[in-house]
């Protein structure tokens, strides 16, 4: 920890919210929203497309003003103090905000003079970047000819010419291969260690939040509905333990000793629907063989088990009832009308990854 992140929260909003009104309906983009975040935090918003990540983004770095509700960056408010909060902050919008023709140290330089550094201190800092963002190779080439990972890695250099106290980066992934993903994650990580900035990404990627962010902020309809550490977060569900019976007479033996043996566990939650089993409980790993073991024992076999820790996605899902993955891919174009819930039932059986959906349901 850098003596930077001791010091009071550099990000604080109080009911920040935002509406848009469009001809024919008002959205809520964004809905009291409560924050304080802490000088040299690595922080993700997570939610579906639509959830109101970039809209608060947009808000905390003075793009949009809220509709209601006050937000301050770096000590200063994001209405009355735009100039103050922009000379503090580097924002990295979803669209590539470098000129295409021109070369990449060039954009670079031409950022560092827009804010107000000398020609000599804008090439060295250009330089700087240039090296620490891994674009040595391709720095002197128009940025048309760049890739995409190159492109993302030169808009964040971009962001950081002006040694900002807070980084936002919105979906800084996204359209990325695998690959630059990974490379870009690691990226981020470096600079935040490096830097003790604070820095603020959202993204709908879970395994981003996960390997990236210290702290998650998961966002949905405009509201957070948890805010904690991936760690954290994923704890309080416990394992899961899916089990897949021939019929439905063996899982309901199932789901009664799954119960007993779980019995002693707090929080643990066994689901049974027809021919599937869940059980949820802290421990899962050392119980299932126990539970396989004792099935046996009473003539009851099961035809596949899966032990899993739990993933942010479980995390959203038992928050909201939906699945993340599916509300982020099955949404095109970000309204508010798009937020649907996928709860129907699940009858594919326990190799599904999603869970039973709550048929019969016992706290064990
Ligand atoms: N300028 C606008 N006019 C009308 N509605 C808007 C506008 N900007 C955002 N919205 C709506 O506000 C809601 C939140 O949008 P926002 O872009 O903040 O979501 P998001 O979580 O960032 O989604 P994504 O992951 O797709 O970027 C959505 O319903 C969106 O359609």
């Amino acid at each position: 920890m850098t003596p930077n992140q001791m010091t009071g929260p550099v990000i604080v909003t109080k009911n920040l919210t935002r509406t848009f009104t469009t001809r024919n309906h008002t959205v809520e983009a964004v809905r009291g929203l409560d924050l304080e975040i802490g000088q040299g935090e690595l922080v993700a918003f997570l939610g579906p497309n639509g959830a109101g990540k970039s809209t608060t983004l947009r808000m905390l770095t003075t793009l949009i003003p809220p509709t209601s509700g006050t937000a301050s960056v770096a000590g200063h408010d994001v209405v009355d103090e735009q100039r103050q909060v922009r000379r503090s902050i580097g924002y990295v919008g979803q669209g590539n905000g470098a000129g295409h023709q021109q070369r990449g140290r060039d954009e670079l330089v031409s950022q560092g003079r827009a804010h107000g550094l000398s020609r000599a201190s804008a090439r060295a800092r250009a330089d700087e970047l240039v090296a620490d963002l891994d674009l040595s190779a391709v720095a002197d080439r128009t940025v048309m000819t760049l890739s995409g990972g190159q492109r993302r890695r030169l808009d964040i250099a971009m962001g950081l010419v002006h040694t900002p106290r807070v980084l936002f980066l919105d979906e800084p992934s996204t359209g990325l291969d695998p690959q630059n993903r990974a490379n870009l994650q690691s990226l981020v990580q470096k600079l935040h260690a490096e830097t003790g900035s604070t820095i603020v990404l959202t993204t709908h990627y879970l395994e981003e939040a996960d390997a990236l962010a210290e702290r998650v902020i998961v966002i949905d309809h405009g509201s957070v509905i948890a805010d904690d550490t991936a760690f954290s977060l994923k704890s309080r569900l416990g394992d899961r333990i899916l089990l897949g019976f021939t019929d439905a007479e063996d899982a309901g033996v199932a789901a009664e000793r799954a119960g007993n043996l779980a019995g002693g566990v707090a929080g643990a939650v066994v689901r049974r629907e027809g021919a599937a089993v869940e059980l949820r409980v802290t421990g899962g790993h050392e119980l299932a063989p126990h539970l396989i073991h004792d099935l046996h024992s009473r003539g009851v076999v099961a035809c596949s088990m899966e032990v899993s820790r739990p993933t942010l996605d479980d995390v959203f899902l038992d928050l909201t009832g939906r699945s993340l993955r599916e509300a982020s891919e099955g949404a095109g174009s970000p309204t508010a009308d798009d937020s649907t819930t996928h709860d129907e039932p699940n009858n594919d059986g326990p190799n599904n990854n999603n869970r039973p959906t709550a048929t019969e349901e016992t706290a064990a």
